[in-house]
């Protein structure tokens, strides 16, 4: 398990991620969204030791990562594929790995296999690996020393839909038998397709956070049509029924469908259409709850509280915690 409390990094004034608390379950993914610079990589640098926080804790298996002995045996991480050293070849990668997790020569020809690399591959140097195969050899060194917790920045960021495929068997595996996986990512569609759970954040905030099953149910509300649209509009406007229009020209309305098929009978328009709204799509989702997170206005959304109300969980829209003498801002970093 995972577990993120009031997580906090201050750069200087800016603050990177703002106070995020939430847990990544055993036996389920956990999908990590948010708009590039939202702060995704920031908290998981943070979780896994890498970035000191500011105020708040990240613990895996109930320890600070730090405190956790041969932290690899617990928890597979794998931050930037890219930063792997380049002039080892994929095979000396592992068996590092391997030495550093205490585990035996012949795992690493096992995690070869599990990630697909040949062995002529294998005896390549890693700056002339592509990058979807730094990705398969960054995951063969997460899961050399047999972890429970995963912990993923874009593990499918380089991958052919072939190996994305593959990633998510392994992944839904993993979690299958009992592991935790937190992942970030911005294939938003693998994301939909593999997490139990999501954590979405803006502007280094919370958005959004639940069940993907909750945060993607229907909505409240309804679709409806009329031959007569401009009249429709005129009926809804006229009962305060906010209408947002949609691609296909009908409109998605904020009531339901019993008080709009009366407004509409109330005002003689013929309706063509009326049923209950669209289970919301992760991508819509996404760019609804992250839109309007622009910094200096991270507050509530309107659409954060359509979210909560279809089940997601909301943040509230208190302000950040005050500094804590140890809060003292932090240079800038040198990034590992
Ligand atoms: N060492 C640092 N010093 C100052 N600012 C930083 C530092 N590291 C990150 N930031 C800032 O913190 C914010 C969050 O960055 P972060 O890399 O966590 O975002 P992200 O959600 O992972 O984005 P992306 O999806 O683009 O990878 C960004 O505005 C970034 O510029």
């Amino acid at each position: 398990m995972i577990q993120i409390e009031h997580l906090t990094k201050r750069y200087g004034g800016f603050t990177a991620v703002d106070d995020i608390s939430f847990v990544a379950q055993p036996g389920r993914v956990t999908g990590f969204l948010g708009p590039n610079g939202a702060g995704k990589s920031t908290a998981l640098r943070m979780l896994t030791g890498l970035t000191p926080a500011t105020s708040g804790a990240a613990t895996v298996l109930g320890r600070r990562y730090s405190e956790l002995p041969n932290p690899s045996r617990h928890v597979g991480v794998m931050l930037d594929a890219a930063a792997q050293h380049p002039g080892r070849t994929g095979r000396e990668v592992l068996q590092l790995a391997a030495t550093i997790t205490g585990m035996g020569r012949a795992r690493v020809d096992e995690m070869l296999d599990l990630v697909g690399l040949e062995r002529s591959e294998a005896r390549r140097r890693v700056k002339n690996y592509s990058l979807g195969m730094r990705q398969r050899l960054g995951l063969a060194g997460a899961l050399m020393g047999r972890p429970q917790v995963l912990v993923l920045d874009e593990p499918a960021n380089g991958l052919d839909p072939a190996g994305i495929h593959w990633m998510r068997g392994l992944l839904r595996d993993f979690a299958d038998q009992g592991g935790t996986v937190l992942l970030s990512s911005h294939l938003l569609h693998e994301v939909e397709l593999i997490a139990d759970d999501l954590v979405m954040i803006g502007g280094g905030r919370i958005v959004a956070q639940g069940g993907m099953k909750d945060l993607l149910a229907t909505r409240p509300g309804c679709v409806a049509d009329a031959e007569d649209r401009a009249a429709f509009a005129n009926a809804l406007s006229a009962a305060g029924i906010p209408v947002a229009g949609r691609a296909d020209g009908a409109a998605d309305i904020e009531a339901d469908a019993a008080r709009v098929g009366r407004v509409a009978l109330d005002a003689g328009v013929p309706l063509t259409l009326l049923r209950p709204a669209d289970g919301t799509r992760l991508e819509d989702m996404f760019l609804q709850l992250t839109a309007d997170t622009a910094r200096g206005d991270r507050g509530v959304t309107t659409s954060s509280r359509d979210a909560a109300a279809s089940g997601a969980t909301a943040p509230d829209a208190s302000p950040a915690q005050p500094s804590s003498p140890q809060d003292t801002p932090t240079r800038e970093e040198p990034t590992a």
